[in-house]
């Protein structure tokens, strides 16, 4: 999907949630269990109920790889179900020397190879750039580079002093050099929007994959506020409020509830900021 591509599906549902898939065996509905395959149809009512407020949806990989061949399944399902105007996220944090990155890249952006087609991919910067490189090699494909991600140990390298800069200020800095704005996303933590000013001078024109809004208690409007451009430029990322509004039967209805007011809180950002 490309960047107009995107654009054009936050004007139309006037929304830029992405709904994270953090499906867990053990928190899904236990009516669920008899199922053949639970998580897949955890998700596939999740994705329904959901769809008319999303733009973006975000298996994180590690409660799928956690299930070994049988989450692998599930999440090749996930992603086939997942309708195409749908931007996907594959929440990996994966990056080795080269040689290795390029089977990650295979991985979540080669069909033909694992069943997998996602859209992006998110990406540690720490081994540097030819890390990075073998995920853009994919036409169409988007890397999300860890930035400041939104977790306390944030500060324990992110956040260190370097000259005049943070440390994830010059990751943004430097990845400008790698692949433009049609390319290259950053995460940001919902918990750091006290930082999105500053991030915007740096990277004016990306997409930022900004999680930590919901159950880790970021704010939605000041995120809105201090980080949208242009193109709206954010795909906020809300998890477990939404997947887990209800751990009933009705848990899609209330997916749905939830996914719809967050979607009714950006219309009204995207009529204020954009
Ligand atoms: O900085 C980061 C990077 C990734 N995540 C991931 O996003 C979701 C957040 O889930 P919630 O339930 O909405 O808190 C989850 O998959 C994290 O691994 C993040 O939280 N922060």
């Amino acid at each position: 999907m490309t960047k107009q591509q995107l654009f054009e599906q936050i004007s139309q549902k006037n929304s830029y949630l992405c709904v994270g898939l953090d499906t867990d065996i053990k928190k899904i509905p236990t009516h669920l269990l008899k199922e053949k395959d639970p998580i897949f149809e955890f998700n596939r009512q999740i994705i329904d109920a959901t769809i008319d407020y999303t733009v973006a949806y975000k298996p994180n990989i590690a409660f799928y790889e956690a299930l070994g061949a049988k989450g692998w399944e599930s999440l090749q399902k996930t992603i086939e179900y997942i309708p195409k105007n749908c931007f996907t996220i594959a929440d990996a944090k994966r990056g080795d020397i080269g040689n290795t990155s390029g089977l990650y890249a295979r991985t979540f952006f080669d069909k033909s190879s694992s069943g997998l087609d996602f859209d992006s991919v998110t990406v540690a910067p720490y081994m540097g750039r030819d890390s990075v490189d073998p995920f853009l090699e994919f036409d169409d494909k988007w890397v999300i580079l860890l930035a400041l991600t939104s977790n306390a140990g944030s500060e324990d390298f992110q956040q260190l002093s370097i000259g005049d800069k943070f440390l994830f200020e010059q990751v943004i800095l430097t990845s400008q050099k790698w692949a433009d704005s049609e390319r290259m996303m950053y995460v940001v933590g919902a918990t750091k929007a006290d930082k999105l000013l500053k991030i915007r001078e740096l990277a004016p024109d990306n997409f930022l994959l900004v999680p930590g809004v919901g159950a880790q208690g970021g704010s939605l409007e000041e995120v809105s506020r201090y980080g949208m451009n242009k193109h709206c430029g954010l795909l906020v990322n809300s998890s477990r409020a939404i997947i887990y509004a209800s751990s009933g039967e009705d848990f899609a209805q209330k997916a749905k509830i939830e996914a719809q007011k967050v979607q009714q809180e950006m219309s009204k950002y995207l009529a204020e900021y954009l």
